[in-house]
């Protein structure tokens, strides 16, 4: 007697899939999805799949097995298992390249993207997967008199059965799409694959497609990246839970106005994340000719986001007042509930404006410095209530990077952290909570690395052989391409003296006008100034070996395995003292920082979940023969708390934060 089947989810949500913590569990092996979606595919009875919220991963594939799809306007789809280093294993990797081509079909699933509906106006309304309704509406009358007219085959509803649309020139448009994958996969295994998944379908029936796709998917299943993915996916929501013992709160609403002070290259970056973020919003600068230059910066980076937002302009409103208010009058300080402080790396300055924002402000307002390695106590200690002071470390652009370091001084209370972490929650930032040092966690990681791409030049190294190394371990950028891109003026950590060797080859560029690439020159050649294709540049490579003349260092070849080592498993070393003296609250903090901030190849789960993943006896082992071939480098001479669990056999990263004598934190 049943007539027809609906398939549909809870709570306002189709399905996000497998349950990911399932993957590595005894209890799933054997159990497969494809077979399921196929006998639902099979079902004499028409199957309809409403779909309400999101529906991605397996929860899609379920759908695409159904003979109809239904969505709600605002529903969101996707197989964003190559994001956490899968391909789409119940047979939609050759379902989903028959219903919407092989072009969307590859671009869905090669990088994950999740899609809104975008509905055409001149699409029919019953089209495919675009059917904009209201799911209370979905019944089975519904269900009826839309899709089940009587006598109506199933067979042509089977997206099995039915052919890949073919291209005029598949072969061409896949050898093409291959180069881009590859390309932007920078090492990540998962869309090569999901790519040769597709490929298949192209080339196959679909049984045999759904054979090869298993293959593929087994490789990947059982690969170190995907359990590196999968713990990045835990990792970031973990650390954003992150809650002071008193587990204090603070909500930003729509009421609540915030100030940001000062409009150079941050400032703006700042400005435009919070009024993306809907955030009302005023942008304070000293004088009115920075105001302006300001002003139209933003205005400029405001119209480039709401041009990538479907409806941005309208969205986003930065032209009413009301949203954005740019001025130099130091008195709408009087108002604001919270001030993001953005003017240069200048102790002297920050102090000063610090003690004036303590004198107008309203005393509840909380006061936050954008500075990378400043000092956050002495910046609080110019005001009269520490409490509210808090460092908010954003990443340049701020627009778009997605890491906000928030750090703590010694007199920040719970509320005030509380409150910067809710205000990376509302821009849509990953807040990572740290204690106050120089350079705090990040930066803090990475003087050692950068200084070891230094030391590896003037041992025998040429910067395109170390960015090499880098880039080919999966990072967007090496050490001296991304100089280049800072500015060789812009605080090189590599510079600091403290008795220990120290190279003054970045000073030697700059005193040779070779910023980098505003200057069109700087540990690379480019084609002009402001130019952004790095060359190797002959007259660098003689001015090195003048250099190690001079000082009578011996040119020697470095080979891979040492640029890498050298570079990374310093700034992991410096990562297990920060871990020890307590500025992080656990490894997966510093991997989160590192992911989002600082280009580290996600596939590799940041710089401690690659420790656990090398071994930490032959971190060690390495780290004891460098630093004995370079015994005045601090960075190189093994941390006690990386000996200490070596010492203790090695444990699991989750359990390293338990062999600490002192808490963890802090607070
Ligand atoms: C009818 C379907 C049947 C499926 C049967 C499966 C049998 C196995 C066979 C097939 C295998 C299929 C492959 C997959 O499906 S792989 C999974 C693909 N899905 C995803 O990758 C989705 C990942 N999740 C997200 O993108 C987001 O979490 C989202 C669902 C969009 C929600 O975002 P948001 O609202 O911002 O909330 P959070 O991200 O903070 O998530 C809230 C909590 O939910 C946890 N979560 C989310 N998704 C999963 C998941 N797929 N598995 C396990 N846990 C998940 C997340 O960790 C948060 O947890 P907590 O609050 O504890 O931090």
């Amino acid at each position: 007697s049943v007539k027809a089947v609906m398939i549909c989810g809870e709570n306002g949500k189709f399905s996000a899939g497998a349950d990911i913590k399932g993957f590595s569990s005894p209890k799933r092996r054997g159990i497969a999805l494809g077979p399921i979606v196929s006998l639902i595919e099979r079902s004499e009875k028409p199957v309809v799949a409403a779909i309400e919220g999101v529906a991605l991963g397996g929860g899609l594939e379920v759908a695409l097995g159904c003979h109809y799809r239904i969505a709600h306007v605002k529903a969101r789809m996707g197989l964003p298992e190559v994001t956490i280093g899968l391909l789409p294993g119940a047979e939609g990797t050759q379902r989903l390249p028959r219903l919407v081509g092989v072009p969307a079909a590859l671009d869905m699933i090669t990088t994950g993207k999740v899609l809104c509906l975008v509905i055409p106006p001149a699409w029919p309304k019953t089209h495919e997967f675009l059917l904009p309704m209201y799911l209370p509406d979905v019944d089975a009358l519904f269900c009826n008199s839309i899709f089940l007219p009587p006598g109506q085959p199933l067979g042509p509803r089977r997206l099995s059965l039915k052919p890949v649309p073919k291209l005029p020139n598949m072969e061409a448009f896949l050898s093409e799409a291959l180069v881009k994958v590859k390309k932007q996969a920078h090492g990540c295994l998962a869309p090569e694959l999901c790519f040769q998944a597709v490929k298949a379908a192209t080339e196959q029936p679909f049984a045999d497609g759904v054979r090869r796709e298993q293959e593929l998917f087994n490789v990947l299943l059982t690969s170190g990246q995907a359990q590196a993915l999968q713990y990045a996916f835990f990792a970031e929501r973990a650390v954003q839970k992150w809650t002071t013992p008193s587990g204090a709160s603070w909500k930003i609403s729509d009421s609540v106005s915030l100030l940001s002070l000062g409009l150079g290259t941050m400032g703006r970056g700042i400005v435009t994340s919070l009024v993306k973020a809907k955030i009302p919003v005023v942008a304070l600068e000293q004088d009115l000719e920075y105001l302006n230059m300001g002003r139209k910066a933003v205005m400029f980076l405001l119209e480039r986001e709401a041009m990538k937002m479907e409806q941005g302009a309208q969205t986003l409103d930065f032209h009413n007042p009301a949203r954005l208010q740019f001025t130099v009058d130091f008195d709408v300080l009087r108002d604001v509930d919270l001030v993001i402080e953005a003017v240069f790396e200048n102790m002297a300055l920050k102090k000063e404006i610090f003690h004036k924002l303590s004198r107008i402000c309203k005393p509840g307002a909380f006061l936050c410095t954008n500075t990378s390695a400043l000092n956050i106590n002495e910046i609080a200690s110019a005001t009269s209530r520490p409490q509210q002071v808090i460092g908010t470390h954003f990443f340049s652009p701020a627009h778009v990077m997605k890491l906000l370091e928030i750090i703590y001084g010694h007199h920040t209370s719970p509320t005030t952290i509380a409150t910067a972490m809710q205000l990376a929650k509302v821009l849509k930032k990953v807040g990572v909570v740290v204690g106050n040092c120089f350079g705090f966690a990040g930066n803090r990681m990475m003087f050692p690395y950068a200084q070891q791409a230094v030391f590896l030049l003037e041992e025998g190294s040429r910067p395109e052989a170390v960015d090499q190394v880098i880039e080919d371990f999966g990072f967007r950028i090496g050490p001296f391409r991304m100089s280049d891109l800072a500015g060789l003026d812009v605080g090189t950590p590599a510079r600091q003296r403290h008795g220990h060797r120290y190279s003054p080859l970045p000073d030697l560029l700059c005193e040779n006008g070779r910023f980098g690439q505003k200057t069109g020159k700087g540990w690379y050649q480019y084609e002009k100034a402001g130019g952004r294709t790095a060359k190797p540049d002959p007259w660098l490579h003689s001015f090195l070996s003048q250099y190690r003349d001079t000082h009578r260092i011996k040119t020697r070849f470095i080979d891979q395995e040492e640029i890498l080592e050298r570079c990374l498993f310093s700034l992991i070393n410096e990562g297990f003292d920060i871990l020890a003296e307590g500025i992080a609250s656990g490894p997966e903090h510093l991997d989160v920082i590192y992911i989002n901030g600082y280009g580290w190849p996600k596939h590799r789960g940041g710089p401690m979940f690659y420790a656990s993943t090398v071994g930490l006896s032959r971190i060690l082992a390495k780290l004891q023969k460098y630093s004995e071939a370079h015994p005045d480098v601090p960075g190189l001479q093994p941390s006690a708390f990386l000996k200490k669990l070596v010492a203790m056999g090695n444990p699991p990263l989750k359990e390293w934060m338990s062999y600490l004598s002192r808490p963890n934190n802090k607070l």
